[in-house]
């Protein structure tokens, strides 16, 4: 039985420290790591890369294209975390949930880029009413995110655990430019013509993302009820294990009435749910950042490009 070799160029980061995590459980794999003091070594990073089997790159983005660049071999498969490759048509977008032939495409794949952790929530909600022609194309999109401080990284993490500021108590809004990094993917991949108007907020706590999308189904291109949508969903995902569509009963999610965006953490699985009646509609992603919004996605995909089981990383 083969054994592949595994790179994460990035080790030391959220995102790479999570991968190992991962990596850890996973059989048939060797993992080859770098001295933390080369860790940005040109000539040991390039090495690495080609020796590898698989490498996954957990970088910011110009360093994420620098690791690619390093690439002089055939065999090397990368998986990127970064923004960098999202909307290239070379990379395949490595949300295999997307269409029956996504799964197929990131298992012939040697490029793969994991999705935005808030584009994943939007995309998993969104992209199958748009396919089915209830939602327009041109819809007038508007939602939130609300996220834990780790999706911003080293930095933000320790902006959030060593200081008392005062400001840091309540959750933040930002990109409030309007231009998140996530908008080209969102597009791109939900079928809308424009840019959804995205607000993220960032709360005190490490992990767990949940994106709200309000609908309005009075201007849909179909007559359909917020059950009606709840069907839709739950039938689209029916056989992807880890997009799991909540029943539609809203007041069995809540804890004392509140939604706990918390459930999925330590976890690759996202939550949809669907809140409303005939005249509004609101739809719910729910998903850890760390799992499903980064690195338990990169994984997923490392197995499918493998041929691994997707779940449990086993041959
Ligand atoms: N955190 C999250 O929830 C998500 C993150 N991502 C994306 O994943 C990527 C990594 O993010 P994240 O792990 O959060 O970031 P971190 O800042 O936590 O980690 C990045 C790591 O990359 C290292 N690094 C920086 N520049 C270089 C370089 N030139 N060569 C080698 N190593 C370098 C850093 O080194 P040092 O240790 O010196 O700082 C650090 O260890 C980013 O592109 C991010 O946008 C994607 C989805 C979600
Ligand atoms: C709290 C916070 O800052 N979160 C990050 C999202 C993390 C993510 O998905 O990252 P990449 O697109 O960089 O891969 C943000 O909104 O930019």
């Amino acid at each position: 039985m083969m054994t592949y070799k595994i790179f994460v160029d990035g080790q030391e980061g959220t995102t790479g420290l999570k991968i190992h995590d991962y990596l850890s459980e996973i059989s048939n794999i060797e993992v080859i790591t770098i001295e933390s003091e080369k860790r940005k070594d040109y000539e040991t990073r390039r090495a690495l890369i080609n020796e590898a089997d698989v490498v996954f790159l957990c970088l910011p983005d110009a360093a994420s294209r620098d690791s690619v660049a390093m690439v002089n071999n055939n065999k090397t498969k990368i998986i990127d975390a970064s923004t960098a490759f999202r909307t290239n048509p070379d990379w395949t977008y490595g949300l295999p949930e997307l269409h029956r032939s996504q799964r197929t495409k990131i298992q012939n794949s040697f490029r793969v880029t994991v999705p935005g952790c808030h584009a994943t929530g939007f995309i998993l909600a969104i992209h199958p009413l748009v396919a089915e022609e209830i939602i327009p194309r041109d819809y007038p999109m508007s939602f939130f995110a609300l996220t834990g401080y780790s999706g911003g990284g080293k930095k933000l993490i320790s902006e959030y655990q060593d200081s008392n500021s005062e400001q840091l108590f309540a959750p933040r809004h930002y990109a409030l430019n309007l231009n998140h990094k996530h908008l080209p993917e969102m597009q791109l991949y939900s079928g809308l013509n424009t840019a959804p108007l995205f607000t993220p907020i960032v709360g005190n706590y490490y992990q767990g993302d949940a994106i709200s999308i309000p609908l309005i189904p009075r201007i849909f291109n179909k007559k359909v009820n917020a059950s009606n949508i709840q069907e839709m969903l739950a039938s689209y995902y029916r056989d992807d294990r880890f997009v799991r569509v909540a029943p539609f009963d809203s007041e069995a999610y809540l804890e004392d009435g509140f939604f706990n965006l918390m459930k999925c953490n330590n976890t690759n699985y996202l939550d949809i749910f669907v809140f409303g009646h005939k005249d509004q509609i609101l739809l719910v992603s729910r998903f850890d950042n760390l799992g499903k919004g980064a690195s338990g996605a990169a994984i997923q995909n490392m197995n499918i490009m493998l041929g691994f089981d997707e779940e449990t990383g086993l041959v």
